[in-house]
């Protein structure tokens, strides 16, 4: 699996922004203005090819959840939109609100969702590991995926139901034969895409950013259940709940947004 462990052991504590950034000028998230996207017709269909053979756990990292895959050979890949290479999943977490008003770290003409699923990928025909990628300007491709409060969503509730497992700091719970296809929305050929960075320590400015137009749909319960998550070990006296964990939104500087769509 891409142990993310690398990314997140340069973590700070939970939100000393501002964090001087070296260059600091493609860092993510940001809202993506509807009428500043540039429509580009040479955008391509995404194309995701996710192994369910390949899904192994769940780890609690004390900032988000993981479901990390087994990403040491080709198994799980995306390709197409706006990539010029293939990519390998190596995991995917999400960012959510104590509430349902917030919780998103991408906002689409400043409304912001209750959470947003991230699929993290790294360049496997450049680099041979996620820990060389994440340092590359190429190196990651991460799909973004808004989630709105209303139907619970089937697929998801595996998911939830192995929470309760993994609910404090550095808990990890054997987790097999998940198909990340079934979070993405149903029409996967309209959304944004940018230039960016990772939302978390070292905000390495190494991700192309494919943010999907159309949400899914989860219910208020499935939501809830993200919040029982803890950011404190069981160790600790006091326990924190896992909510907020998203960045502040970041200046767009010389970039543009593409769209898929007009
Ligand atoms: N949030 S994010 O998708 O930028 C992200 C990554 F890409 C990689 C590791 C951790 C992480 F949080
Ligand atoms: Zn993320």
């Amino acid at each position: 699996a891409c142990s993310s462990r690398f990314v997140l052991s340069q973590m700070h504590p939970m939100w000393q922004e501002p964090l001087e950034v070296p260059g600091g000028d493609r860092q993510s998230p940001i809202d993506i203005s509807i009428r500043k996207s540039v429509f580009d017709p040479n955008l391509k269909p995404l194309v995701t090819r996710y192994d369910p053979r390949t899904c192994q756990q769940i780890w609690n990292n004390g900032y988000s959840f993981l479901v990390e895959y087994d990403d040491r050979t080709d198994k799980s890949t995306l390709h197409g939109g706006p990539l010029e290479d293939q990519f390998r999943l190596c995991q995917f977490h999400f960012h959510w609100g104590e509430n349902n008003n917030w919780g998103s770290e991408h906002t689409v003409d400043r409304h912001l969702y209750p959470a947003e699923l991230h699929l993290v990928h790294w360049n496997s025909d450049k680099y041979s590991l996620f820990e060389e990628a994440v340092m590359e300007d190429n190196g990651l491709a991460v799909i973004g995926v808004f989630m709105k409060v209303g139907r619970r969503h089937e697929g998801l509730q595996k998911l939830v139901d192995a929470l309760p497992a993994v609910r404090h700091k550095d808990s990890v719970v054997e987790f097999t034969k998940f198909d990340p296809s079934c979070l993405l929305p149903q029409n996967t050929n309209e959304y944004w895409t940018y230039a960016g960075s990772l939302t978390t320590p070292p905000l390495t400015e190494a991700v192309t950013w494919i943010i999907m137009k159309q949400p899914i749909e989860v219910s208020h319960d499935q939501l809830a259940v993200f919040r029982s998550l803890l950011f404190t070990s069981a160790e600790e006296e006091v326990q924190k709940s896992m909510v907020n964990n998203f960045r502040v939104q970041q200046s767009l500087k010389d970039r543009t947004i593409r769209s898929s769509f007009n």
